[in-house]
């Protein structure tokens, strides 16, 4: 029998779980999908735009890296929140590796150290990524606050500073550095796969993306997203249809805008994105529905996939 932990041509493989944890904000998704050189999970300017733990896959010859990118860690205030949590603290268990996400434009914050205390004792190498140096006036000052909050961590720890929006080259360095540690395995995944997400779920989380860009104060995080029917036309056209989930009815109408030119906006920039990511035309059709109170229902949360 042929050993598992080998290529076809005898060389032995390398591959492991790698969490990417941090406070809401930081940067963690755009590491993510600059890691991958494709888009991979949802960014957005406001905080908690993550609510799943979204698997990229990065594979070489012989390694192969399962990054796990996660919700950012806060004082949760309902049900969503809780799950949310939930998924950055069995990330933290199941990984080989742990990559901490701090934004260096700003000294460590409560919730920082809500951060550093999950990740301190556990027995696991860990990366310190200072990110947005392009923006940060005290970059170096900032990252020496972030290392204190690691003192007497007795795990390996190493650090690096970057920009994951603008600087591939430091996150492909850092990505070496990780190939480097990666425990002898088989792959998880086969050689192509670059996520584990359903195409539907990649598309709705794209869709929550630009919903989230556009609406306002609480708004945004009272919206979920489903991809429901997927069909591909032969002359290669993809027809999505998908919804947009609020907790009221009075939140519905502020989703569509006048004359419904909001929800337009939003079907027409999540389609752009679609396109450009599926090199593909794409026809995007958007309901708005009301499932009342859904982030405090936990079989609501399930049904739209938060499990
Ligand atoms: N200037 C600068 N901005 C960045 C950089 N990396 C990410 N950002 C921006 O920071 C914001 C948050 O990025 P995300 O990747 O969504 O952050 P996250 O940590 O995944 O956020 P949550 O989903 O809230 O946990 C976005 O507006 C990004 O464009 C960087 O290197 N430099």
């Amino acid at each position: 029998m042929s050993d598992p932990s080998m290529t076809s041509d005898g060389a032995t493989t390398h591959s492991g779980f790698v969490a990417i944890v941090g406070k809401p904000n930081v940067g963690k998704s755009t590491l993510l999908n600059s890691f991958l050189g494709t888009k991979v999970a949802p960014t957005s300017p406001r905080p908690q735009t993550t609510r799943r733990g979204v698997r990229g896959i990065s594979t070489t010859d012989t390694h192969q890296i399962v990054f796990v990118d996660t919700p950012g860690l806060h004082k949760p205030k309902d049900a969503l929140g809780k799950y949310m949590n939930h998924e950055v603290h069995s990330a933290l268990a199941d990984v080989d590796v742990i990559i901490w996400v701090v934004d260096l434009r700003h000294p460590p914050t409560d919730e920082d150290e809500l951060v550093a205390r999950q990740v301190r004792e556990l027995p696991k190498p860990l990366f310190l990524v200072g990110n947005k140096t392009d923006a940060a006036k005290y970059p170096d000052e900032a990252m020496k606050l972030y290392r204190a909050q690691l003192e007497g961590r007795s795990a390996e720890t190493s650090e690096i500073m970057l920009s994951a929006q603008n600087n591939p080259l430091q996150v492909a360095t850092l990505r070496e550095q990780i190939l480097d540690i990666l425990p002898e395995n088989p792959f998880f995944y086969p050689r192509g796969a670059a996520s584990d997400q359903s195409r539907e779920t990649w598309a709705a989380e794209i869709i929550r993306e630009e919903a989230m860009k556009k609406l306002r104060e609480e708004l945004p995080y009272a919206v979920a997203t489903r991809v429901n029917r997927w069909t591909e036309r032969e002359d290669g056209l993809q027809r999505i249809e998908g919804e947009i989930v609020v907790e009221k009815n009075a939140h519905k109408g502020m989703v569509i805008g006048s004359g419904g030119k909001q929800l337009r906006e939003i079907g027409q920039a999540a389609r752009k994105q679609l396109e450009v990511f599926l090199d593909r035309k794409v026809f995007l059709g958007l309901e708005v529905i009301v499932i009342p109170g859904w982030r405090e229902d936990e079989e609501a949360l399930r049904e739209l996939g938060y499990e």
